[in-house]
């Protein structure tokens, strides 16, 4: 038993590439190959993940072995009658996808903590299990948060590229000013950890206030940061530093828009590491340009990537990061390998350790 184990986890070394490799094998490695879940990857996932699926001994898996994702005809293709799927935030799971996955598509499987890439509603039809990637990735992303905010408020990437390119004059009174976090109000839209792990690492700059809202008062949460709850209204009007924390969903997409910039103060900076479609990109273009709020820093932006010409690019007090707020080795290998554990547990019937139940 022990010998055919280790054959079989050969063989799943084997099979790991976007081609079917299974020269050299016995009849019988065949045969108890072919039992297995089969399982498709979207793509080179960190190795603490394919190692967890390698030494399963539990599915037969196919990745696609490119660090691009899988183009959509191959993608469609590739599941075909495929038991699980595991994806990344790329891959639209959509009613398309799982008709051409089919029947036996019991458990997906996402390498995120965002689902708005997933149809719910499609799956839920099909009875599909769905594992996602929370808490794992909450210190990265509130890491992030911060240096963006920082770069944004203090204007360190126009600063840089004015010393590099002759702008440096000499020392002068109000050049490059920015605005500082001490005595500021904090505003938190959509309350959850990754909101509260940004406001721990916020409150030693010595904020005066902690403010959030959310579709309703989330006290428990509140109370680790002292938070107040207000409306979407007061925030925006309160808010020295407004960082978006919310999920993509129909009630959040482009919350903020020209309504909510218009409430916001001449000095005060945006920050969105959440999604970009919560963000109506012209209304903060038109804030931005016109000096209705300071600055924005974003790590995300409709669409990813944002084209190079796009306009939000040609305003320098707009910060734009490529969607980094979780990419630390730590944090992205958490996610694979929790992201290969749910799909595991999820094939075996077994609750997953990060399900999203519908
Ligand atoms: O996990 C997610 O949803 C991400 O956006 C990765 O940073």
């Amino acid at each position: 038993m022990w010998c055919s184990r280790m054959a079989l986890r050969r063989l799943q070394r084997i099979a790991v590439t976007p081609l079917n490799i299974t020269g050299g094998l016995t009849s019988n490695m065949q045969r108890e190959m072919s039992t297995l879940p089969r399982v498709y990857v979207t793509r080179q996932i960190p190795p603490e993940g394919l190692k967890i699926l390698r030494e399963s001994g539990q599915v037969q898996f196919e990745l696609w072995d490119s660090d691009d994702p899988v183009p959509r005809q191959e993608l469609l293709q590739r599941v075909k009658g495929v038991d699980g799927l595991l994806c990344v935030l790329t891959e639209k799971i959509d009613a398309e996808l799982l008709d051409a996955a089919g029947p036996n598509l019991k458990v997906l499987s996402t390498m995120s903590v965002g689902f708005d890439h997933l149809s719910l509603e499609e799956l839920k039809k099909r009875g599909i299990r769905i594992g996602y990637t929370p808490e794992v990735l909450t210190d990265a992303v509130a890491e992030l948060t911060v240096a963006v905010l920082l770069a944004t408020s203090r204007r360190l990437i126009e600063a840089t590229d004015e010393a590099k390119t002759g702008g440096w004059g000499t020392w002068r009174t109000l050049w490059l000013c920015g605005y500082e976090l001490a005595n500021s109000t904090v505003g938190i839209l959509g309350l959850g950890r990754i909101g509260v792990a940004i406001a721990e690492r916020l409150a030693p700059f010595k904020v005066k206030k902690f403010i959030y809202t959310d579709m309703e008062p989330r006290p428990e949460l509140a109370s680790a940061i002292n938070a107040e709850y207000v409306s979407l209204d007061e925030l925006a009007k309160q808010s020295d530093f407004l960082a978006v924390c919310c999920a993509l969903t129909p009630e959040t997409k482009e919350i903020c828009n020209k309504e909510l910039f218009s409430k916001m103060k001449n000095t005060s900076i945006f920050i969105n590491t959440s999604r970009g479609g919560v963000v109506n990109q012209e209304d903060l273009y038109e804030a931005l340009s016109t000096g209705q709020i300071a600055g924005a820093g974003l790590d995300v932006t409709v669409p990813e990537p944002l084209p190079t010409n796009h306009p939000l690019f040609t305003l320098k007090n707009c910060v734009i990061l490529p969607h980094i707020a979780s990419a630390s080795y730590t944090t992205r290998n958490a996610m694979s390998a929790l992201a290969a554990n749910n799909l595991l547990r999820g094939l075996r019937g077994e609750p997953m350790i990060k399900e999203l139940k519908l």
